[in-house]
């Protein structure tokens, strides 16, 4: 399956969660097997070469999961606030339509160990931001992160790219 291909799987709901959102519903690429499996392997070939992934709750762990299975690494699992049983570091952030928090394990990382991000969606960057703020707390090295959707207008990859993290999206939603 082509790019193409895999973006006509992405359901686009307008005014979703709030008014001016154009809401890129990944629902119905995940209900295409082969689509699915398609951009799990794309984002997998990306990011080749870290010895984990992190995804962020929930829809990366959809993507971050299958991924880390896939190349047989570990997954760090970045969870919202309140829900880890351990002691956390956690992050306040920002995102396209609203605040929210981020908390992880440090000790789910060893020092120095070049951990990627996975996720369905890059839009401001604040979530994958938060991500890497808390990675790099605990210690781990992050320099790139894989995404199936990428929505360039909102700055996102900039903002990674000046945090020296390199951006990687399977597909772009642009001026549409
Ligand atoms: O680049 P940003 O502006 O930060 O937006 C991208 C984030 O928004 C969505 O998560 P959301 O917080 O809606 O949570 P969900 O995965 O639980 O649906 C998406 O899965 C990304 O993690
Ligand atoms: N426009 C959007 N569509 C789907 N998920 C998002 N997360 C942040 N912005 C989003």
């Amino acid at each position: 399956m082509t790019p193409a291909d895999l973006k006509a799987l992405v359901r686009t709901i307008p005014d979703f969660p709030k008014k001016g959102i154009q809401f890129r519903d990944i629902t119905t690429l995940l209900g295409n097997g082969r689509g699915f499996a398609a951009s799990v392997e794309w984002l997998a070939d990306e990011v080749r070469g870290a010895e984990a992934i992190a995804g962020m709750e929930a829809r990366g762990f959809i993507f971050g999961a299958a991924v880390s299975a896939r190349l047989g690494l570990p997954f760090l699992p970045i969870r919202k606030s309140g829900k880890l049983p351990c002691q956390v570091i956690g992050v306040d952030y920002e995102l396209e339509y609203g605040l929210d928090r981020l908390e992880m394990d440090p000790q789910s990382v060893s020092d120095g160990q070049q951990v990627a991000i996975v996720d369905d969606l890059l839009a401001t960057g604040g979530t994958a931001l938060a991500a890497t703020a808390l990675l790099r707390k605990a210690g781990a090295r992050v320099s790139r992160a894989a995404f199936v959707i990428g929505l360039p207008d909102l700055g996102g990859s900039k903002r990674l790219a000046d945090e020296a993290v390199d951006v990687r999206a399977l597909m772009e939603f642009a001026g549409d």
